[in-house]
This record gives structure tokens, sequence and C-alpha cells, in this order.
């Protein structure tokens, strides 16, 4: 069983590219992992899913352990073999979707009792409880059990919300055992204040982790508060371990934290806006319902080798939407992850040859505003 490791391979200012091995496979950084919340990355083949570049996608406990649960997973072999997707997973820890998702729920130091929004049926998360539904999953990187507080909150509430965090981390970890070859992510917490996040770093390189999340963001706090706080989270975490902001998000977001020293990203946007008809291209977003595209012979991007791109028209595209044929929410959603896989790609050969600074000029000048 060959180890999880992590090789820097080059930096550019603050942005660093490198490599995650795993024994399934090896993960290319910086990344970004397509979401595939019940066991598929909607409207999306696996072999689709791997074609777009990603070394990597993510699956959710909260949905996972509602349905099918994990046991049966667990029975059936496990989620690569269920979801024939043979690359590493990263599952969260159902911490963040409890809290937005369930019904009835009722925090304490325990954890989190709560009744499912599918069938209203009763269930608890713990630190323990989370780290068993993973293992159960055979996910290759396992996120710490912890609290995502919501917006607004005073820092108060983020402190102890915070140290909470931070109590589970611990035992999130004493839970997780001995499993070589497979990682356990800490993740800080502390809001937008320096010093709670200064205090959440100290206790998690304390415990020790194989990577280490930047988490209590993109909750609606607005991009410059998530950069003002990227501008010295990141650099708080061990350097010599993956560094991942969860479920960030658009593409200037991604160039923008990638540039704070980010390594790894998840987010449903691409998927989720392909399915909604928001089409990410090099020169902005193009949102295919409008009606100027319906005679439009042009592809959605002459750049893009995905096969909405490589075989179809805007006028096609344009049309499928607005019919909903199934086929809209497949080639839309496989253009969007594209975009997304080529821009990682993009950023990881500009730090790879010293060039970030002139990619981030380009990627900003060639994006209009609004759609084109
Ligand atoms: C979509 N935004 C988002 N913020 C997140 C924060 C966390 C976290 N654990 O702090 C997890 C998932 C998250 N997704
Ligand atoms: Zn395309």
């Amino acid at each position: 069983m060959s180890k999880f490791s992590f090789e820097l391979a080059a930096t550019d200012g603050k942005a660093r590219t490198g490599l995650i091995s795993t024994p399934r496979g090896d993960i290319r950084t910086p990344a970004f992992m397509p979401v595939g919340t019940a066991a598929t990355v909607k409207a999306m083949l696996p072999e689709s899913v791997a074609a777009t570049g990603a070394d990597i996608l993510l699956g959710n406990t909260y949905h996972l352990m509602l349905r099918p649960t994990a046991e049966r997973i667990d029975r059936l072999g496990g989620l690569h073999k269920f979801m024939n997707w043979q690359k590493p997973i990263l599952t969260d820890s159902g911490g963040f979707q409890v809290m937005s998702l369930a019904g009835l729920r009722k925090m304490s130091e325990e954890g989190v009792k709560f009744s499912s929004h599918i069938d209203g049926s009763k269930h608890m998360l713990t630190p323990e409880r989370s780290m068993e539904i993973q293992k159960l999953l055979g996910s290759d990187i396992v996120m710490c059990f912890d609290e995502c507080p919501a917006l607004p909150a005073s820092e108060e509430e983020v402190a102890a919300s915070m140290r909470m965090s931070m109590r589970w981390a611990q035992r999130s970890r004493d839970a997780f055992g001995d499993r070589p070859g497979h990682a356990l992510f800490g993740i800080q917490q502390g809001g937008v204040t320096q010093e709670l996040r200064a205090e959440s770093a100290e206790k998690l390189r304390e415990i020790g982790f194989e990577g280490y999340a930047v988490g209590g963001l993109a909750v609606g706090e607005g991009q410059e508060a998530m950069f003002g706080v990227l501008d010295y989270a990141p650099d708080m975490l061990p350097e010599d371990k993956p560094r991942y902001l969860m479920g960030v998000g658009k593409p200037d977001d991604i160039v923008g934290a990638v540039a704070r020293g980010i390594d790894m990203m998840d987010c449903v946007l691409p998927s989720r806006s392909g399915r909604t008809g928001q089409l990410f291209t090099r020169k902005g977003v193009v949102n295919i319902k409008n009606a100027r595209h319906a005679d439009d012979p042009r592809p959605l991007d002459e750049a893009c080798s995905c096969p909405a791109c490589r075989n179809y028209s805007r006028a096609y595209l344009h049309h499928v939407f607005r019919a909903q044929e199934m086929i809209s929410g497949m080639l839309l959603t496989w253009h969007n992850l594209q975009y997304y896989q080529d821009l990682m790609q993009g950023m990881r050969d500009a730090i790879a040859a010293g060039t970030f600074a002139e990619f981030q000029k380009t990627f900003h000048e060639e994006r209009a505003n609004g759609d084109i």
C-alpha cells in the first residue's frame, strides 16, 4: 500500500504547484474537485468527468449517509466501486450540509441530532460517526467533523464555534485511527478574525493532519472579505501540506485563491450552472438561454476541447436548453467542468513557468463584463 504524500514542485509568489500522491492516483495541484453529491457528478458519466482532466472528486457524507447509507455502500464494495470512479475521492464530514439541509437540528458538544430532509428519519452526526461513515465509504481524503458558523455571527459566537470545532478535530483525529494511504484533513475556522484564525491553526498543527482546509468561508461574506482572510490564513498552515479552500468558487475566486497559496478547491458552481445555462468561457459568462444565441452558428468557445464546443453551435445549445432536453445538462455541465479544469491546468503551467502574474493579467483582461 503506497502512502499519502505531497510534493511542492514550484512556487511563483504565493502561488504553488505540486503533486499529491495517493494509492488511488496522483492529484495535480492546484486542483479543482467536481462535486459528486449522491455518488454521481450530476449529468456526467465518471469517464466524462475523468476526460475533463479531474484527478479527484468530492463526495458528500450527509447525502450518502441518508441514501443509500454508508453501510450499504460498504457492503457493495465502497464508494469507488459503487460509482465507478477509481481515482481519489475526498469526502466532506457532513457538518456543513447538516446545518444547511437537515430539519429539526439539535447541536451539542456531542454532535448534531437531526431529521433527514428526505424522509424525516432521526440521525446523529458526531466526529466519531463521521469518521466511521467516511471509512465505510472508503474515501481517500477524510474531512474532520466541524461546525461552519452561519453569518451573521458575532466574534464571540465565532470564537466559541471555532473552539468546539478544534475539540471535534481532536476527536476526529482520535477516531480516524491509523489508516496508511488515507489522509485526514483538519479545518481551520475563526471567521474573518485573524487572531481566531491563528488560534485555530495553532491547535490544528498541535494535533497534526495530512492536510489542512480553510473553512468558514464562501458563506456569503463576499469576495473582498474572503480574499482578506486568504491574505493571511493559508500562511498560518504548514507549508509542506496541501491547503484546501472549501466551497470555492467562481473562476475569479479560484484564481485569487491560488494566488494566495491555496492548493485545492471544490464547488457545485460549474455543474449547477451548467444545468441552469450559465456557461463559463475565456471571455466571461454566456447565458445560453438568451434569444440572441438562437441563430448563432459559432461554437460556444473555440478554444475549448469539450464535446459541446467541438460538435455543436450556440444555436443548438440554446435550442436544447430551451427545450430542456437531457442532452442540454450533459453538454453544458461537461463544458463548465472542462473550463474549470483548463483554468487549473493553465495556472499549474503558469506557476511552473514563473509567469503567474501574466496569467492573472490575461485572465482578467479577456473577460468582458456580463453576457457575450
Ligand atoms: C459553498 N461554501 C462553503 N463553505 C464551506 C465551509 C465548510 C467548512 N467546513 O467550514 C464546508 C463546506 C463549505 N462550502
Ligand atoms: Zn466547451
